[in-house]
């Protein structure tokens, strides 16, 4: 007799009570009625641990059930499809009633190790290898899940190249996801600059060369119509998170197409390791309209259409139907997380869906957020409040507005007063109009007008630096090199602690680095930047520059809007999750010059902004979540994912 729990296949109506239960199509038999009710018990119970692809893993309780219902099965009658009846299955309804086509199977087996959500490699147990089909495909050996991550961490630092160290770590959370978490969360600052900035910006560009298993979805506009159908095509219902990009301004590197995916795949990477947000419940999408990058149209390993970016009525049209079958398929309370959009579309999708959908802009708020945080440790250092402050800006673009806004805001509510009086603190420069002014207003776009200062034109970084004397220089533009030794000298002349933030992404775009912020300043620079500088050493002194990235903030911020089930972002929640980051300062590393915590806490830090951003919620009647947990910290905590492996019946 053949073990229903070796074929491993339940039939979902069964699951769901409906009337056709096992399907076993090798065999096709009929069992007694007594036991069918059994066969529906134990499929239920093998239900309730079901993963991605509607697979549920093996269990005792399934099996033992299953064995008895096998002793009861008569194989005596015919099937109206001849051959036997198999009372488990379609073959048990007559050819007028309808029968539901799909199947759950029991992960087990050789598919058990290739399934990456249940596959723990050598780390399956001698009882879990009997009871799960495994004995024979694994060699002896049992190591322990921080074992395997040690041997790992050997063969990653072998390669020398950053790019084959993504590969392999892509190729690894493909593989085995739970090792995949474990590795980057247990080694994170030094696992961060590979699946995330600065290698992932390699990646994109080389996406199509290196392009072996997809990851995410990809909608385009030949799904135009049909992204509904799309989004149905993914395997996991339960989204939390989506991330999306239309891969036209990726990093500082420019509009990347189709794959700008590695953008959105990383950042949900980190929505689980930093913020504990667990992987069935990310999803990364790519929208492909089109790119202008000609480079990309003429590479034969393109990923993506080949055809230039479709604009106007055309884009919105699909970008409606996108955020509307969004919302279809997942509710009111999925975070979509707009990510790396050129700016003019940014700020619209922003306005547009902010008070239909719960949306979120990584680059405008996210971004702003880390830097409003960093500030306020920043203080501790410097004195003064914010008001006492001038912020001096090189990129008027989503990052750069977006943090000014944010400064303006926090100002304008510590001293209560409008926000237009703190505009006078704020000064951006672009590459257009040099510093922005009243009498260039007509000719900038929208998010900019309100940054026009009644001020003389400047035209270049030097002579705003000596004209205005910020106290704060902040690089958003994703140039590379342009906060010259000249800048620097300038801030460092008439500032005792001249704060320097190179914001943009990846390395190459710093706009300066951390050995010229320190060398350039005789090591008076508090440093930051977006992409990680290693340490510096200086006229026998280490200095530790710190990552002002928008990667502090989302993980946590997401994880606090999720949790309380709030339905919309407001300002509030980004001010909150700056706040509790800023918290999170210790004296020790305002000590070292540095306004962030390490990432090494991240896990912690991100419980404690997503309570932060979660008792917002609750105070602002967002959220959705009742009642309030009393103890938000511990909530958060105990919401996160863990990457340990689970054992199996
Ligand atoms: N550290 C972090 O967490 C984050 C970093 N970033 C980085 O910031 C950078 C900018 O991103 P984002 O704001 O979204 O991009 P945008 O395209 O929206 O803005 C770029 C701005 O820089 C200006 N600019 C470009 N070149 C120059 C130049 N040579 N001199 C002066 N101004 C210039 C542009 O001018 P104009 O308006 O005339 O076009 C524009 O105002 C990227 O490198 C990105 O990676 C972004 C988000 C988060
Ligand atoms: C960090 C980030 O979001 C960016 O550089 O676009
Ligand atoms: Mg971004």
């Amino acid at each position: 007799m053949i073990s229903l729990s070796r074929t491993c296949f339940l039939n979902k109506a069964s699951i769901a009570g409906l009337s056709s239960p096992f399907s076993d199509r090798q065999r096709g038999i009929v069992p007694k009625a007594p036991c069918s009710l059994k066969i529906k018990a134990a499929a239920a119970a093998a239900a309730s641990n079901r993963d991605r692809n509607g697979t549920v893993l093996a269990v005792e309780t399934v099996t033992k059930e299953m064995a008895e219902a096998e002793s009861l099965i008569d194989d005596s009658q015919p099937t109206v499809a001849g051959g036997i009846r198999d009372a488990y299955g379609e073959d048990a309804a007559t050819e007028d009633q309808p029968v539901t086509p799909w199947s759950l199977s029991v992960a087990c087996g050789y598919s058990l190790l290739r399934d990456p959500r249940h596959n723990k490699g050598l780390a399956f147990t001698d009882k879990e290898r009997d009871a799960h089909y495994l004995l024979g495909l694994l060699p002896p050996s049992v190591p322990s899940q921080e074992l395997q991550v040690k041997k790992l961490m050997n063969i990653i630092r072998q390669y020398q190249v950053p790019l084959q160290k993504y590969m392999y770590m892509m190729d690894l959370q493909e593989r085995n996801e739970r090792l995949f978490y474990k590795l980057l969360i247990d080694h994170v600052e030094e696992m961060l600059p590979i699946v995330y900035t600065p290698t992932v910006g390699e990646a994109c560009q080389k996406y199509g060369s290196i392009f072996s298993r997809p990851q995410g979805l990809y909608i385009s506009l030949k799904e135009k119509g049909r992204i509904l159908e799309v989004l149905r095509n993914w395997p996991e219902k339960n989204i939390q998170v989506i991330v999306v990009t239309d891969g036209q301004r990726i990093l500082g590197l420019g509009d990347l197409g189709c794959q700008g995916m590695g953008i959105p795949v990383g950042k949900l990477s980190l929505y689980t390791a930093l913020g504990g947000v667990r992987p069935s419940a990310c999803l990364p999408i790519t929208i492909d309209v089109g790119t202008n990058n000609e480079k990309l149209l003429d590479d034969e390993f393109y990923i993506g259409l080949r055809q230039r970016r479709a604009t106007g009525q055309e884009y919105d049209e699909l970008l409606h139907e996108f955020m509307t079958a969004v919302k279809q398929n997942y509710g009111e309370r999925v975070l979509v997380q707009f990510e790396d959009f050129a700016n003019h579309n940014a700020f619209d999708l922003l306005a547009k869906y902010g008070t239909t959908h719960l949306v979120f802009n990584d680059d405008i708020q996210g971004t702003a957020a880390v830097v409003l945080s960093g500030l306020m440790a920043a203080l501790k250092l410097l004195g003064g409040t914010l008001a006492d402050h001038r912020f001096l800006f090189l990129g008027a673009g989503e990052a750069g507005t977006g943090i000014a806004e944010l400064i303006a805001l926090e100002i304008s509510k510590q001293v209560q007063c409008p926000d237009d009086y703190y505009y006078c603190l704020l000064f951006l420069v672009n590459v257009m109009q040099g510093l922005i002014v009243e009498s260039r207003k007509e000719s900038l776009q929208h998010f900019k007008k309100p940054w026009a200062h009644d001020h003389e034109p400047v035209e270049t970084l030097l002579e705003a630096v000596n004209d205005i004397k910020p106290t704060v220089l902040i690089g958003t533009s994703g140039v590379g090199r342009t906060f010259t030794q000249e800048v620097v000298e300038a801030m460092a002349s008439f500032n005792e602690k001249p704060l320097i933030l190179a914001l943009s992404n990846p390395t190459s775009q710093s706009e300066c680095t951390a050995e010229q912020a320190y060398t350039w300043t005789n090591g008076r620079a508090i440093y930051a930047s977006g992409s990680p500088f290693p340490p510096v050493e200086y006229e026998g002194q280490t200095y530790v520059p710190g990552q002002s990235n928008n990667a502090y903030i989302f993980p946590g911020l997401g994880l606090g809007l999720i949790m309380s089930g709030t339905i919309r972002v407001h300002d509030d929640m980004l001010l909150a999750a700056s706040e509790a980051l800023a918290a999170q300062v210790t004296q020790e590393n305002l000590d070292n010059g540095q306004i962030y915590p390490p990432f090494t806490n991240i896990r912690k830090i991100s419980a404690h902004i997503a309570a932060n951003v979660a008792a917002k919620a609750y105070e602002l009647g967002l959220a959705t979540r009742l009642p309030r947990p009393k103890d938000l910290v511990a909530y958060a905590e105990s919401c996160m994912y863990s990457p340990s492996y689970r054992n199996y019946r």
